[in-house]
């Protein structure tokens, strides 16, 4: 738990709790303002997942456990010992914030299981007790996948992402960021170019934030340019994080990876998926199963609130896509890689012994 007041966001900093409320980095302003927004309501983390204050898929997740905390402690102060029939209207609030991110009904399932387990007494003590732990988990295993993704990079390389899985979409350290940062601090990584990622532009906005904040090279690129960058030879690995993996190793993830995937396998480059295994979603067979969320058209109709379309064009605004797993060269979780994935390699690397998450 943060011991001082939040102030100015880092990246390791998308979601703090500090004394009795939930603070967020807003991300819809940086780079150019870097402030926190603070919540003690449940209602109001949904809306700031829904109109990603807070995004990236983990972060997502380590959000919602804060929210599941603030609800608990609201049910409890208007219903007392009837707080677990008070919580549910705010649960689903949460739930129904955005659809992709598995991550996000990961930790609500988790609280849940908690909430079950629980007396009549005020949950709050033990619900935040449990979202810090998710909280530290996740920043743990983005260390462990650091690592473990780093030594599959033989280096020295240029890597292209895309979009942002970095520490301000996680719970700190990031998981594509995170295998960039410890390839880099192992000396193994020459530049990163960075998709700007259209329409959001998580990756002019925040990657490129990141790295320079960390004095890791980076170069910002249009989400067109990164075809000719790697038919230039420079390029090693594209390395993305995830929103939901399928049990058949298919990865849906930020609009464009898609693309990406298909350039890399055409050019000789590896795929690189780097996400926790609360990413991973064995309920469903394959992407086909994973639901995409389609965003307001107006996020593609306007760049940095100016108008690009003539009125009355009409947009189609999909925010993710799905990978199959074919065009997957690895997929690094906190509990292992899954090379060339498939149905029965992640089965098993999700039945592995490393505790629960
Ligand atoms: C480690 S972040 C995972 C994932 O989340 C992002 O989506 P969004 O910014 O819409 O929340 C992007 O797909 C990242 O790769």
């Amino acid at each position: 738990m943060n011991t001082t007041k939040p102030t100015l966001p880092t990246p390791d900093d998308a979601a703090l709790w500090y004394e009795d409320r939930l603070y967020l980095a807003d991300q819809r302003v940086l780079p150019e303002r870097a402030e926190f927004l603070s919540y003690q309501q449940a209602p109001e983390v949904a809306e700031a997942i829904r109109a990603m204050v807070v995004r990236g898929a983990p972060a997502i997740g380590v959000t919602a456990a804060y929210g599941v905390v603030l609800a608990g402690r609201a049910a409890h102060a208007t219903a007392g010992v009837g707080w677990k029939t008070a919580i549910e209207a705010d649960l689903e609030r949460l739930a129904a914030s955005r659809p992709t991110a598995v991550n996000l009904f990961w930790a609500i399932r988790r609280m849940r299981a908690l909430i079950e387990r629980l007396d009549t007494t005020d949950p709050t003590p033990a619900l935040l007790r449990e979202a810090l732990a998710i909280h530290e988990e996740d920043r743990a295993a983005n260390h462990r996948m650091g690592d473990l993704g780093a030594e599959l990079i033989e280096g020295p390389t240029d890597i292209v992402t895309h979009c942002n899985a970095g520490a301000i979409a996680t719970g700190g350290y990031g998981t594509a960021l995170g295998v960039v940062r410890s390839a880099f601090a192992a000396g193994k990584i020459r530049r990163v170019y960075a998709d700007e990622t259209r329409p959001w532009m998580q990756g002019a906005r925040l990657t490129a934030w990141e790295l320079m904040h960390d004095g890791i090279p980076v170069t910002l690129q249009a989400d067109g340019a990164a075809a000719s960058l790697m038919a230039g030879g420079s390029v090693g690995w594209v390395i993305v994080g995830s929103d939901r993996i399928a049990a058949n190793g298919d990865v849906a993830n930020k609009i464009g990876t898609y693309g990406l995937a298909v350039l890399a396998r055409y050019h000789g480059i590896k795929v690189m998926v780097a996400a926790p295994t609360s990413t991973v979603d064995m309920e469903v067979a394959s992407g086909a199963e994973i639901p995409i969320e389609e965003r307001d058209s107006d996020e593609l109709l306007s760049c940095g609130g100016r108008r690009l379309a003539p009125a009355g064009c009409v947009a189609r605004n999909p925010v993710f896509d799905v990978t199959p797993a074919a065009l997957v060269d690895a997929i690094v979780t906190e509990r292992g890689v899954v090379l060339n994935p498939t149905t029965e390699k992640m089965r098993a690397l999700m039945d592995s012994s490393m505790g629960e998450r």
